[in-house]
């Protein structure tokens, strides 16, 4: 039903060159679905999640939800990003496809939001239609070409004010930016390796 709703407004839209705002810069197709009365549900569907609680998963308090569509006259492929979200949620929803694979790169923050990815963060993932993907929005992440058919994904970014604002106050990220943490444990590797060099010091010392 909501895909019907989708395509009657694409269709709409096309007949009527009215002018609607696409779910991000991203598109140039998908719809906004709090644009046709979906908000309610969808702020339920969000309050729901218990998710992610470092990245404000537990006081998520607003959102965005779209419908995207891929394939021949739509959108092909989407480029590499994270989202404006905390907790992102992605249903596939069909129809039949081929390609669009997502591929998963990491999680960052702003800072190392372009640092290199390491070999145990990729993750390629085929989307099955009926189920949801859940991620973090700073999850580095996009999605490959559909190459045949049309596919189509429902987004929910769910977002926390209060998470926003505790950001601003801080600079170490890392009980989840993945680089932040690996350069944490190289600054304790370099405290303990330098504290060891110093007792053998002290102790070559007092040995002689
Ligand atoms: O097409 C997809 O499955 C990914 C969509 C996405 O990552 C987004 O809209 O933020
Ligand atoms: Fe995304």
């Amino acid at each position: 039903m909501l895909l019907a709703e989708v395509e009657n407004f694409e269709k709409w839209v096309h007949e009527t060159k009215f002018k609607i705002m696409r779910p991000s810069t991203m598109n140039k197709y998908g719809v906004v679905l709090d644009d046709f009365g979906m908000k309610t549900i969808l702020e339920k569907l969000m309050e729901s999640k218990v998710f992610f609680p470092e990245v404000g998963g537990s006081n998520l308090d607003s959102h965005h939800g779209f419908v995207l569509e891929y394939g021949i006259d739509r959108d092909a492929d989407l480029g590499f990003h994270v989202d404006d979200s905390e907790v992102s949620s992605n249903v596939g929803m069909g129809k039949q496809f081929s390609g669009g694979e997502l591929f998963f790169r990491g999680v960052r923050c702003d800072k190392h939001v372009n640092t290199e990815t390491q070999p145990e963060e990729i993750f390629d993932y085929s989307h099955v239609p009926g189920r949801a993907v859940l991620h973090r929005g700073r999850h580095r992440h996009g999605a490959r070409a559909t190459t045949s058919g049309n596919r189509i994904n429902l987004l929910l970014w769910c977002r926390s004010s209060v998470f926003r604002e505790s950001r601003k106050y801080q600079k170490d990220f890392s009980s989840w930016c993945a680089e932040c943490q690996r350069k944490k444990k190289e600054r304790q590797r370099q405290s303990v390796a330098a504290i060891k060099m110093d007792l053998l010091r002290r102790e070559g010392q007092t040995a002689t």
